[in-house]
């Protein structure tokens, strides 16, 4: 299938809204944002901020209240078959033909979107292979784990060939390695130009994957950047944790290693935490990035005769985003 050549962005949303009958809130309440071409592009939120209603718009299985949504192109109210011609979508839930192989299901799925035979064969070996599924080929799909499942899902989406990918919570419910095999599967496809667009509630995933991340929450999109760009612009600073050992005839190390710190330059204040004596922890809240504050750090407790045993650096992430942008917990 010839590749839109223009430098259009991969998705395009403007003002989406979509209210659900009998409903008085909008599930999805006035979203923009566009995805480039390739891009790995993430909506992080909790559950029921909207992300799988926007993701139903786009995939053409959800019908907007208002606003426009563009895939590769093609207008998913205006043009619903050329629109699902050039994405693909791994749905929250499995949905594999359970009397089909899993090659089969691959097939089947090819067949529906017009590949040709040798094609399609051709490309159900490559992707059975891809993704580590080879010996299960001709296994009835309700004999392969969870893991596997979802494995082949985005396999079976992959076989038409998409331009764009929508997986919605694709390691929700999955083990550690499964997790793990389903990130370095979209690693491939960005190296591969594919455009991903995923849904998360974890935060890690987002960070680790996503080129840009879209911060959504009650239907709304909060901000939209890299996820370090997000981190810089949203939290500010972390912490620095040091475990202390008292020097010779002191009692309250703790104390004094706080007083300390707390006259060092970006320190905004401390915390004596638990440890086990006659050790000491306190951990200090410092404006900006916590690493530039080893150094002094450091020199400050040497100050008072303690030696430093262990030092933890915490650094801001998305879910310090998401608390700075709706005062709430992601999970
Ligand atoms: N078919 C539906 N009919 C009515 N309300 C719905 C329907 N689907 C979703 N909603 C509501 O729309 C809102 C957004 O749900 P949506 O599933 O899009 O959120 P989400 O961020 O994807 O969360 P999740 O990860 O739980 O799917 C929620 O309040 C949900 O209850």
């Amino acid at each position: 299938m010839g590749r839109v050549t223009s430098t259009a962005p991969a998705v395009e949303v403007v003002d989406l809204v979509k209210r659900y009958p009998k409903r008085d809130s909008n599930a999805v309440d006035g979203v923009s944002f566009a995805v480039r071409r390739g891009e790995v592009f993430g909506l992080l939120g909790p559950n029921g901020a909207g992300k799988t209603t926007t993701v139903g718009v786009l995939t053409t299985r959800v019908r907007a209240t208002s606003g426009r949504a563009v895939v590769a192109g093609a207008d998913v109210a205006a043009d619903p078959p050329a629109a699902r011609a050039r994405l693909a979508v791994v749905p929250q839930r499995p949905n594999l033909d359970q009397s089909l192989t899993a090659r089969q299901n691959l097939l089947f799925h090819a067949a529906y979107h017009g590949v040709g035979k040798g094609e399609r064969v051709r490309r159900a070996d490559d992707l059975l292979e891809r993704f580590g599924l080879g010996e299960r080929a001709d296994s009835k799909v309700d004999r392969v784990s969870g893991g596997q499942a979802q494995r082949l899902m985005i396999a079976r989406a992959l076989m038409h060939d998409p331009q764009v990918l929508f997986l919605d919570e694709p390691s929700t419910g999955l083990d550690p390695q499964a997790r793990l095999f389903v990130r370095e599967r979209v690693r491939d496809l960005r190296e591969r130009g594919t455009t991903v667009l995923l849904t998360t509630h974890d935060m890690d995933e987002a960070q680790e994957l996503c080129d840009r991340v879209g911060i959504v929450d009650h239907g709304r999109l909060l901000d939209l950047d890299t996820p370090a760009a997000l981190v810089a612009r949203h939290s500010d600073g972390g912490t620095v944790e040091v475990v202390v050992t008292p020097p010779e005839g002191v009692d309250d190390v703790a104390g004094a290693v706080r007083q300390a710190l707390e006259r060092v330059d970006g320190v905004r204040g401390t915390d004596e935490m638990p440890a086990e004596r006659p050790a000491a922890r306190v951990r200090a809240t410092v404006a900006g990035d916590p690493a530039a504050l080893l150094a002094p750090v450091a020199e400050a407790v040497a100050s008072t005769g303690a030696v430093v045993t262990d030092v933890r650096l915490g650094r801001p992430d998305l879910e310090d985003v998401f608390i700075s942008l709706t005062g709430r917990e992601l999970r």
